[in-house]
């Protein structure tokens, strides 16, 4: 028989002072003793978006009146497969208790890793940490680039991979440390670590090119778990290669016709929606679009957006 599968809505709730709210599943439950995101089963023909403000009303007797879309996954349960529609809830009314007697607590997102989860939460947790923006460097020269990379955190640039491709290996090295010592609360994402001396750490990570990632063996990425690692991808067997090998966020592309690479066909909208419910990581949409259409990257999935030209500071 074919495994059961549900449609669960969930809430990520953030009060006044950006804590969390965690519930105790009872143990005689699916995932029973594990924490969650309160939240809960779809009813047949419901909206996901109804039956999260239902089941936060039913388990936590709060009315919902602000969310925006966190990420949507699909997780296999041995048992079970779970199709997640997780909410990020920024305003509600009322005072969360736990309506069905289930223990409630409200918890620091830097402690939510000291929290046991079902196992299909892992990128519900990447997603909370990562920022909407994904900053990818213009190929400058070096001067230029120091300069640009002090007004973009200036405007809250908190996750940048550098790219500077024209840059020899050594002087890549050296700029890779110079930056990492000088802004050490921005989450730096490198060039393939393979001819780098620099080690994955808490703010150092890496982004592999599709070709990398398609070459990246499982031992090689067990040897990068110290830090963030996210791949380029362009197409299904990237998106599912980057899955398998449990990269942490990726990067989809092109999603929209772009004037620096116009050779490349862009993937168009409803594509990249569809690979995006593929990938079970954040994803970050890049390629021909502004940061105003940030709203509609959300709406259909997406982590949000990465840009080179579109977030840079004007100036250069
Ligand atoms: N609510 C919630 N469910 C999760 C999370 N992670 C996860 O794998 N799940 C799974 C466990 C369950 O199989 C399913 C959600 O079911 P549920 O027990 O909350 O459903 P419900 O509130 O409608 O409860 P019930 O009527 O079946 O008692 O999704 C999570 O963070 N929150
Ligand atoms: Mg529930």
């Amino acid at each position: 028989m074919a495994k059961p599968e549900v449609q669960v809505a969930v809430g990520v709730i953030r009060n006044a002072q950006q804590q969390v709210l965690l519930a105790l599943r009872p143990s005689n439950k699916h995932q029973g003793g594990l924490w969650e995101f309160p939240g809960g089963k779809l009813d047949p023909g419901e909206e996901a978006i109804d039956a999260l403000k239902r089941e936060l009303y039913e388990e936590l007797s709060i009315t919902v009146t602000q969310c925006e879309p966190l990420i949507n996954l699909r997780y296999h349960y041995p048992d079970l497969t779970v199709v997640l529609a997780v909410w990020q809830v920024t305003g509600f009314t009322g005072e969360a208790v736990g309506a069905e007697g289930q223990p409630i607590r409200w918890v620091e997102p830097s402690q939510l890793q000291d929290y046991s989860f079902p196992a299909a939460n892992q990128p519900i947790l990447r997603a909370l940490q990562l920022p909407r923006q994904y900053w990818i460097t213009p190929d400058l020269p070096v001067a230029q680039l120091l300069e640009g990379l002090a007004v973009a955190i200036e405007r809250g640039a908190a996750l940048i991979q550098l790219r500077v491709p024209s840059l020899a290996i050594a002087d890549y090295q050296a700029l890779a440390q110079q930056v990492i010592a000088r802004w050490p609360t921005v989450q730096w994402m490198l060039k393939h670590p393979e001819q780098l001396t620099i080690a994955p750490s808490a703010n150092v990570g890496f982004h592999l090119t599709a070709t990398e990632l398609l070459q990246l063996t499982p031992a090689q990425r067990a040897s990068l778990a110290g830090g963030w690692l996210a791949a380029s991808c362009h197409n299904l067997i990237e998106v599912e290669q980057a899955q398998q090998l449990q990269v942490d966020f990726i990067t989809l592309s092109p999603v929209a016709p772009t004037a620096s690479h116009p050779e490349q066909a862009a993937l168009g909208w409803s594509q990249a929606t569809h690979l995006t419910a593929q990938a079970n990581c954040p994803v970050y949409w890049l390629g021909g679009l502004a940061p105003t259409q940030q709203v509609e990257v959300l709406i259909d999935g997406g982590q949000g957006i990465a840009a080179i030209r579109g977030f840079w500071p004007n100036a250069l």
